[in-house]
């Protein structure tokens, strides 16, 4: 196994410009495929997760040009939904933005489909998103577990009209079914059951809707009213904004151990509510400033918070390593999910941060971490997952080194992740 130790960086300053948002990515290419006519994205991110969306756009027939460094793309959209001659297969890694939405999609669509992805993606949950398109008349067979990928999908059109989705395990089902609705064949009254997580990837999903020409009706997160038989316009030119999950890590190096940093490409304008990891980081006692387009964060004494972070299920990873340099005990609340993403990644995290010495406490939505009183060098693993080995770059922020397991593991959303770190760092 391929391991990287980062050797402990004294001062961190300078300016990053940021990869696109894999979230915005993955639905404006989705949502282009499905339009009538031309959408010109720009800084498109180029990470595992945007690659498999777009073989899967190219086995369903969508025509698209890319730029040589894949940051451009041109899609001419079909104007309608997909329909293909013979029976296909999409692999979809373990891209939950690529699965969920694609899983809706094909059900509105012509033809028969298989949907797979890596191990992990058999073990991360369906079922509620299945369940309610069941409810509006899709044919989705299960091939392996009930609730979980690959899935066999015969597209027969959706019907519209009432549908009950549970929102408590990923926001991603909802997200899944709002961006179908509008090619539904009457209107679509979608309640939510349940407390519904992570809203703020709604709001992106319904943002991401409207710039493609479609109102959804948003009655406070509970139900949600879509038209049917509507079209989405293709955008023209469309900038991808940078990617708000990957600026925590910089960010945090920034509050820990600035200099200063700047991300642009996210800020105060943004549409992800990752963006608010900053303001976290600022109730820790970090000097934070916020324009347009960027943000900037500078040092400061670190203390603990305790927090619900279920609006920032992505970035508040980034909290449970920052607590590493914080004085008291840092708890992150409400963040069940953690377990049913790239790993069970309450139970990841409790593990790797006792070895480089902390004291955690991990319970069934929640982790607390005290700092020791100097960390111990250690080789974390990474479970296959990019962002436990972007937070624990973080612990070479100490005067400790730090050992990672696997550091390509960031190719899901940040190939070059180190390499930038490396840039930042004096
Ligand atoms: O809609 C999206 O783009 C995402 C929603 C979130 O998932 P959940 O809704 O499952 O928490 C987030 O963790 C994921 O990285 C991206
Ligand atoms: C949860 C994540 O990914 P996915 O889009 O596969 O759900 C993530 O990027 O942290």
């Amino acid at each position: 196994m391929e391991q990287l130790t980062l050797q402990p960086i004294s001062r961190i300053n300078g300016e990053i410009n940021l990869p696109g948002s894999k979230s915005v990515s993955n639905r404006a290419l989705l949502l282009a495929a499905l339009a009538e006519g031309e959408t010109v994205l720009s800084n498109l991110l180029d990470s595992d997760d945007i690659r498999h969306m777009l073989n899967a756009l190219k086995k369903l027939g969508v025509d698209y040009q890319l730029s040589e460094d894949r940051s451009r793309c041109t899609v001419t959209g079909l104007g309608r939904a997909f329909k293909v001659a013979q029976a296909e297969e999409l692999f979809l890694g373990n891209a939950g933005t690529a699965m969920r939405p694609l899983c809706a999609a094909l059900c509105l669509s012509q033809g028969e489909f298989t949907l797979t992805g890596e191990p992990r993606m058999e073990e991360r949950p369906i079922g509620a998103l299945v369940d309610a398109l069941r409810q509006v008349g899709a044919d989705v067979t299960y091939l392996k577990n009930e609730n979980y990928p690959p899935l066999s999908i015969k597209g027969t059109g959706l019907a519209g009209g009432k549908v009950d989705i549970d929102g408590s395990v990923s926001s991603q089902f909802l997200t899944a079914f709002l961006m179908a609705a509008p090619y539904a064949q009457q209107d679509t009254e979608i309640s939510i059951v349940g407390e519904l997580v992570s809203k703020p990837y709604i709001d992106i999903t319904l943002k991401m809707m409207a710039a493609f020409g479609v109102e959804v009706e948003n009655d406070n997160y509970q139900r949600f009213i879509v038209k049917g038989q509507q079209i989405y316009q293709g955008a023209g030119e469309f900038l991808v904004e940078g990617d708000a999950s990957s600026a925590s890590y910089f960010l945090a190096a920034g509050a820990i151990k600035g200099g200063e940093v700047k991300v642009t490409g996210v800020g105060k304008k943004s549409m992800q509510g990752d963006v608010l990891f900053a303001d976290v980081l600022a109730a820790m006692g970090a000097d934070i400033e916020w324009g347009d387009d960027y943000i900037i964060a500078r040092s400061g004494e670190l203390s603990a918070v305790d927090m619900d972070m279920n609006h920032i299920p992505d970035a508040a990873m980034t909290i449970a390593t920052t607590a590493l340099f914080a004085k008291g005990t840092t708890a992150i609340r409400n963040v069940y999910n953690w377990r049913v993403k790239e790993t069970d990644r309450l139970a990841a995290m409790a593990t790797e941060l006792k070895k480089v010495g902390a004291t955690v406490t991990e319970g069934h939505d929640f982790i607390e971490v005290t700092p020791p009183a100097s960390l111990n060098h250690a080789a974390i693993d990474t479970y296959d997952d990019h962002r436990m080995a972007m937070c624990f770059s973080l612990v070479a922020l100490s005067d400790t080194p730090v050992t990672i397991n696997d550091p390509k593991c960031t190719s899901k959303t940040f190939p070059d992740y180190f390499e930038r770190l490396q840039q930042l760092s004096e």
